[in-house]
């Protein structure tokens, strides 16, 4: 099929004249996950909403299978919402028969696929409980179950791993990962940088409602750091300061965390280490996204080439 599935561009919204999101343009392609980050207040629910009609850009489009506004066949989208809220008093097989009957997606072939959710994220028996009884982590699967029951052709997910245990995050990525693995193409927002990267195709990262970085998580690593290297030694900040091809350098005690430019590779760089350095203990690693994301959220700009800091 050609042509992505979500076509998001130039999208912009504001709320009593303050500009909470502006310019924002991307792309989801049919079995691709992509992520959408940015630290709290960011814009992405806003970003979301706006994509699912729930919020009207007052700049912008947003393209499904290359329709738009009210062409938009919107059974083909499955959504988990930031707020999450389901009948408490229904019994869970009716709530997610409900789902599948707004999306115009047949009761026999929905209840199957019910059954099926329900035992693969642990909740097997349960499909006659009511949502008040049980925990909010399980309502929560029940709630994603209910954005994948008809089958979408896009997905989105706003913050699908908040408070969910390790094991049932785990349960709910595998799910997202053969999700994707059949075509579905998948929108989400989350916070847990660790899933982000081992879960999602590209990344899409805003800061006060406008892009800050995005690309494949291997695009954005080149764009930032690609190394750090950790040295333990008696070290003077000085003699650190003046190693070559070092972005940044950072001194905890006898700790130093040294980020390299773009591009070098390590085993180049430590063979020209000045003999004068104390290596008690030395490390080589890739840059998380985690540290990226801490980076951009404090304002402490690590990079982008030419952009040394001083
Ligand atoms: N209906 C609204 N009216 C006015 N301001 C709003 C409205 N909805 C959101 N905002 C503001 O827009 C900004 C972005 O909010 P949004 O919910 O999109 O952020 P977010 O990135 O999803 O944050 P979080 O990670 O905390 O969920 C915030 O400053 C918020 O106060």
């Amino acid at each position: 099929m050609s042509g992505p599935v979500l076509a998001v561009n130039q999208v912009g919204k504001s709320f009593k004249n303050k500009q909470i999101i502006k310019d924002i343009s991307f792309e989801v392609k049919k079995g691709e996950i992509m992520a959408i980050l940015g630290p709290n207040g960011a814009g992405k629910s806003t970003t979301i909403r706006s994509i699912m009609g729930i919020l009207h850009p007052d700049e912008g489009t947003v393209k499904f299978h290359g329709h738009s506004a009210g062409s938009i066949p919107r059974h083909r989208i499955g959504y988990l919402p930031e707020e999450r809220g389901l009948y408490k008093k229904v019994s869970i097989m009716d709530i997610l028969l409900y789902f599948a009957e707004l999306k115009d997606y047949p009761v026999k072939k929905a209840k199957e696929r019910a059954l099926t959710y329900l035992k693969k994220l642990g909740l097997e028996g349960k499909e006659k409980s009511s949502i008040e009884e049980l925990s909010k982590g399980m309502g929560q699967k029940v709630q994603f179950i209910a954005s994948i029951i008809h089958e979408p052709d896009l997905l989105i997910l706003d913050e699908p791993f908040s408070g969910l245990d390790p094991v049932s995050q785990e349960l709910i990525k595998s799910e997202i990962k053969e999700l994707a693995n059949k075509g579905t193409a998948i929108l989400l927002s989350a916070h847990q940088m660790n899933v982000v990267e081992e879960l999602c195709d590209r990344l899409f990262m805003i800061h006060r409602g406008q892009k800050v970085i995005s690309g494949t998580m291997e695009e954005v690593k080149a764009q930032y750091a690609n190394y750090k290297c950790v040295i333990r030694g008696n070290n003077e900040e000085s003699i650190l300061a003046r190693l070559p091809q070092v972005q940044r350098v950072e001194q905890s005690g006898e700790l130093a965390t040294l980020y390299l430019e773009a591009n070098i590779q390590p085993s180049t760089w430590l063979k020209q280490l000045p003999e004068e350095i104390q290596i008690q203990e030395l490390t080589v690693s890739r840059i998380s996204l985690h540290e990226i994301f801490i980076d951009i959220a404090t304002d402490k700009k690590l990079l982008g080439e030419g952009e040394k800091s001083a």
